[in-house]
């Protein structure tokens, strides 16, 4: 089975074009299964502000007081899920939204009780219950809350959350939609990258905020076995005839030309 893991960020989750959904029915027509993993932490602030409760993060993680995770996930599961998975199905997926915490579909530990409270960085992934929804035909559309070591929930980074389903199904693809082309350098974009090249891109700061997390993720999943690993714009089609359009992620400098086919 061909799977190919989709995160979409919260920073496109409202606007995704209909290119993006003609880009994922090409990928169904290539034979891929898409599993989608979402965010949503534009939609977490916005409603943090009605409760006057200053976001704040750490390394791009949200601090999540038990009063902040309760509010995490009224808002992933009860709006974002649910608004993503109706929109995947007016376009004809059959797309079942599933919580994280549910069935041991995330486990995760502390990342740093003391100073981010309940943020989890998964450690397990049910593989067999994400391997039987796609059997029967349908999509999952994974919210990226984990189940604690004590059985409490904890709020994973949905980069996180998409790299560790990748790589618990041996997924073909990893792709993470945002509201940019990809990588860009002085406005442009940087259409492949090396592991070096990359982190010299953090290092010198011009993968700052956001984008931090989602490229240091894409290495892990380039690591651990993912044929492609992309960052591509949800405002466009980031897939057609057979090639992908972003920034592909490659091991080495010699498989870089071409490697975003
Ligand atoms: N080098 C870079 N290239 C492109 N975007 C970058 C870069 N460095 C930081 N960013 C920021 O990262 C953002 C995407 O991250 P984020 O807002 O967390 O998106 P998402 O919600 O999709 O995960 C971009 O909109 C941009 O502001
Ligand atoms: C621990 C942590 O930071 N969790 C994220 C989960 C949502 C997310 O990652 O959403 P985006 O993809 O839109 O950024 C948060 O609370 O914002």
């Amino acid at each position: 089975m061909k799977v190919i893991v989709i995160k979409c960020g919260g920073s496109i989750l409202n606007s995704l074009s209909e290119d993006f959904y003609i880009s994922i029915q090409s990928l169904k027509e290539s034979g891929f299964y898409p599993v989608f993993v979402h965010g949503g932490g534009p939609d977490i602030n916005e409603t943090l502000d009605l409760y006057n409760i200053e976001p704040e993060f750490k390394d791009g993680l949200r601090k999540t007081t038990h009063e902040v995770m309760h509010i995490v996930e009224l808002v992933l599961s009860g709006k974002t899920n649910r608004t993503f998975v109706n929109l995947l199905e007016t376009r004809g997926l059959k797309a079942l939204g599933l919580n994280g915490s549910d069935c041991s579909i995330l486990q995760a530990d502390f990342v740093d009780r003391e100073s981010l409270g309940q943020v989890g960085k998964v450690i397990s992934v049910n593989k067999n219950l994400l391997e039987s929804v796609l059997e029967i035909g349908c999509t999952p559309v994974i919210t990226p809350i984990a189940s604690g070591p004590d059985g409490q929930k904890l709020n994973v980074n949905a980069d996180m959350a998409a790299g560790a389903v990748a790589n618990a199904l041996n997924a073909e693809m990893c792709v993470f939609i945002t509201d940019v082309d990809g990588v860009l350098k002085d406005g442009k974009l940087l259409k492949e990258l090396t592991v070096q090249e990359a982190l010299k891109l953090i290092e010198e700061g011009t993968v700052y905020g956001g984008m931090k997390p989602k490229v240091e993720t894409a290495l892990t999943v380039l690591s651990q076995g993912a044929n492609r690993v992309m960052i591509a714009s949800g405002k466009n089609k980031f897939y057609e005839q057979d090639s992908f359009i972003g920034t592909a992620f490659t091991e080495q400098e010699i498989y870089m030309k071409g490697a975003a086919k």
